[in-house]
């Protein structure tokens, strides 16, 4: 699947502007699935400039659906996605990269490329602002140390950084990551979040991303989209507010929900 650029998923609507500039994304009674079959109950939600939206729920609930749905790449099986203006330009990393793997490029050049659309593909040289936008991107994935690597002799965890520097480095105003830290080191998984955090709250970005590490997502993003299909569900609120949803614990068990403290859990209080 490809990185980068995307079309609008719809026209934007009247009522998309209504809601004001921040405003990027809207799904409105959105209910996604495959073959007119729906996947999850409707979902409703604005993602607006300065979010970090953290996408959790088990295997196979829909969560990358979703995203192909915002990227209409899928087609909703009823209700609409509209992007607040036609300007506004949005990302994607996919879960897995094969392709990527094959090509025979150093990471610079590989977000550089993030920067590329149409015939700009074949400028032989790079612009003073081009070359500052890759190098910001990849100091803000933290992929510094390895633009000059061959991209195919990365660990998985350090491509992901490199795929991450090339998302940032497209200066889109929507950033939809899915899993970006699955294949990182725990400390490297802070990082990152910490780093989308910041750039969502600094650059203005909205930036949306699949996790399975329910805590670390809960510490960084500022809202949590919870789907599940077995309740059904689509729970959207703080941490608290997901954590502690019945359907949620029905999932995950009540260790996460500040309401219902872990007894006995192995890295809760000690008894007695
Ligand atoms: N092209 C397709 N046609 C029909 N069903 C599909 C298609 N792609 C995915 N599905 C199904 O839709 C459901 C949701 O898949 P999806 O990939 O969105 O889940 P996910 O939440 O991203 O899972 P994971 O956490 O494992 O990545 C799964 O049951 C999957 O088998």
């Amino acid at each position: 699947m490809a990185h980068g650029e995307h079309a609008p998923t719809q026209a934007p609507s009247p009522s998309a502007h209504q809601h004001g500039s921040d405003l990027l994304l809207c799904c409105e009674e959105l209910v996604i699935g495959y073959q007119g079959k729906a996947l999850l109950p409707p979902i409703n939600l604005q993602v607006r400039r300065g979010t970090f939206l953290a996408v959790i729920g088990r295997n196979g609930s829909g969560k990358s659906t979703w995203f192909k749905t915002l990227l209409g790449l899928q087609q909703p099986v009823s209700g609409r996605v509209f992007r607040s203006g036609p300007d506004v330009k949005s990302a994607y990393v996919p879960q897995s990269s094969g392709i990527d793997g094959m090509l025979p490029v150093r990471s610079r050049e590989l977000v550089h490329w993030g920067r590329l659309s149409g015939w700009n593909f074949l400028r032989p040289f790079s612009t003073h602002k081009d070359r500052t936008a890759v190098e910001a991107a990849l100091e803000s994935a933290g992929a510094g140390p390895i633009a000059n690597r061959p991209y195919r002799e990365l660990s998985e965890g350090q491509k992901q950084r490199a795929l991450l520097a090339r998302v940032l480095a497209t200066e889109a105003d929507l950033v939809l990551l899915d899993e970006p830290t699955a294949a990182m080191d725990a400390v490297a998984e802070r990082e990152t979040m910490q780093r989308l955090a910041e750039l969502a709250r600094t650059q203005r970005l909205a930036v949306v991303v699949v996790s399975h590490d329910l805590r670390v997502a809960a510490e960084f993003a500022n809202q949590l989209l919870f789907v599940d299909r077995e309740a059904p569900a689509v729970v959207l609120g703080d941490a608290n507010t997901v954590f502690c949803h019945p359907a949620f614990r029905h999932q995950y068990g009540d260790d996460y929900c500040p309401h219902h403290p872990p007894s006995g859990h192995p890295l809760g209080p000690a008894a007695g």
